[in-house]
């Protein structure tokens, strides 16, 4: 990637990624953390707003930014950029600066930063990134990766001016780094499920506590509909904090809104959307107010129909190839991610592919099954993927990593052994014995592989291929298909 040339030496924007790189936490902490069962508290908030502190803010500073705050297991993503797109078409009585906070990134780490709707430039994101590093000074305590980049948003938002400020929280809610804020304008819970269970618990009950840690006293918060018990867990944590929760079933101002995809869980997503952006309206635009029925107006309508969310639920055509990209990576949002992949093949005819990988969870060789059972449930003839490929997330055969997908959280001897791919393979074998299974080292491999597969492939028809299981995956994955840097 090019480097701005208007950055000082040592100060580009490759210097931030790779000292950026520097804050990760490598593989043998994580270990060795996991195996002492340490787990977030209140004091990685303590140390949250020391650091904010020492770049110059206090939480009250957060208050300017009307945060719209959302915690959930899946959805997260896509309703903060509903939000967004809704919120950056207003006009009226003046365009809004929206800033947009989101993790984890596709392609590069500075679209986790944007300000109406756009990541923030190489140029920019330098800047920004080392007045973060000069301030906290050189002392030696600087925070972890993700909390930086939490830190470094604030910053840019509140320098940048920005009115109002979507926020993603990272893993959980309760002990996130973004759960600074004391007085977000709203907040929202998307759908809740099984993910990330060795910091927030194995069961529903559990990560509801945490998600629902994002609701502030006295401050609007909605839910999407969830199971009973994890609902439960919500609703007592409004009424313990003092917030009228309200749970939203889907809104049936969306008919006749061309959501994408056209499923259950995105309306879901848009729904909560909708009321996030309405709230934040009527607190920043004096007599903003939304018709209970009839149609939403255009600035909604637009924002949800135009909405750009990379890397989920993407069809790209090539000649010899259909590739279907969606970064899901849990049992959940697998099986959206099949159905919404076998609905799609319905109007295709080619012999299936997958790509998969998913690094550095036990639990993954889980989301195996749904996968299988699905695509094989919708053929006709009970065919499941004709040849499966299980890759690393390295990016390219030669040269490895780019810059922004370096992770050190992995066991580098896993990967250079694959081990994680072999165990995929041989739990595929046992569910699909007739399917053609291959381990791959590289992603870029990995697509070579699939477009060689079209040698064979009848008249008329193309090799349908799905990528999926990891946002680093398809990330990669899109960098290359599209040979440039996707942004
Ligand atoms: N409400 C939902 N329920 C289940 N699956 C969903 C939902 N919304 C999106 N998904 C699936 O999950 C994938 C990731 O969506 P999104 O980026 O919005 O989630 P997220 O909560 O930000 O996840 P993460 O940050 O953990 O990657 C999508 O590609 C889609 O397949
Ligand atoms: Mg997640
Ligand atoms: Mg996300």
């Amino acid at each position: 990637m090019a480097s701005s040339s208007s950055s000082p030496p040592g100060r580009t924007y490759n210097d931030a990624i790779d000292a950026l790189n520097t804050l990760q936490t490598p593989h043998s902490v994580i270990a060795a953390r996991r195996a002492a069962n340490v787990r977030p508290d209140a004091h990685s908030l303590t140390e949250m707003r020391s650091y904010l502190s020492r770049i110059g803010y206090s939480p009250s500073d957060l208050d300017r930014l009307h945060i719209i705050h959302v915690a959930g297991t899946k959805g997260k993503g896509s309703t903060c950029a509903f939000v967004d797109s809704i919120l950056a078409r207003h006009t009226h009585p003046r365009p809004l600066r929206v800033g947009l906070f989101t993790s984890p990134h596709l392609i590069a780490v500075r679209e986790r930063i944007r300000i109406s709707s756009r990541p923030i430039s190489e140029e920019l994101f330098a800047r920004y990134f080392f007045q973060v590093w000069d301030r906290l000074g050189d002392d030696g305590t600087k925070p972890i990766y993700a909390r930086y980049l939490t830190l470094m948003s604030w910053h840019v938002f509140l320098a940048e001016g920005v009115d109002v400020a979507v926020y993603e929280t990272g893993i959980g809610g309760e002990y996130d780094a973004t759960n600074v804020v004391e007085r977000p304008a709203v907040a929202g819970i998307s759908t809740l499920g099984i993910d990330h269970v060795y910091v927030l618990g194995k069961t529903v009950e559990e990560i509801a506590w945490h998600k629902g840690g994002i609701m502030k006293a006295g401050r609007p918060a909605f839910s999407v509909e969830q199971g009973a018990a994890a609902e439960e867990v919500l609703r007592r944590r409004a009424e313990e904090k003092g917030v009228e929760l309200r749970v939203l079933g889907v809104d049936r101002r969306l008919e006749g809104v061309g959501v994408r995809p056209d499923a259950v869980f995105q309306k879901r997503n848009a729904t909560l959307a909708v009321a996030l952006a309405e709230t934040a309206l009527a607190e920043l635009v004096p007599g903003f107010r939304l018709e209970n029925e009839g149609p939403f107006p255009k600035e909604f309508v637009e924002g949800l129909e135009q909405v750009v969310w990379r890397g989920r639920c993407e069809v790209k055509e090539e000649d010899e190839v259909t590739w279907y990209v969606d970064g899901a990576h849990t049992v959940d949002s697998l099986k959206m991610a099949s159905r919404w992949f076998t609905g799609e093949c319905a109007e295709r005819a080619g012999p299936k592919v997958l790509i998969f990988n998913q690094q550095g969870r036990s639990e993954a060789i889980d989301f195996l099954d749904g996968l299988c059972n699905t695509v094989k449930k919708a053929d006709p003839a009970g065919r499941g993927f004709r040849h499966v490929i299980f890759c690393t997330n390295v990016t390219y055969a030669e040269t490895g990593y780019k810059r922004d997908f370096v992770n050190h959280q992995y066991d580098p001897k896993d990967i250079e052994k694959m081990t994680a791919q072999h165990a995929f393979a041989e739990k595929w074998a046992k569910l699909d014995p007739d399917a053609n299974i291959m381990v791959i080292h590289s992603i870029e491999e990995a697509i070579t592989t699939a477009r060689g597969l079209s040698k064979d492939v009848e008249p008329g028809q193309k090799v349908q291929a799905l990528i999926t299981g990891s946002l680093h995956l398809v990330g990669g994955a899109l960098g290359i298909l599209e040979k440039a840097d996707a942004l």
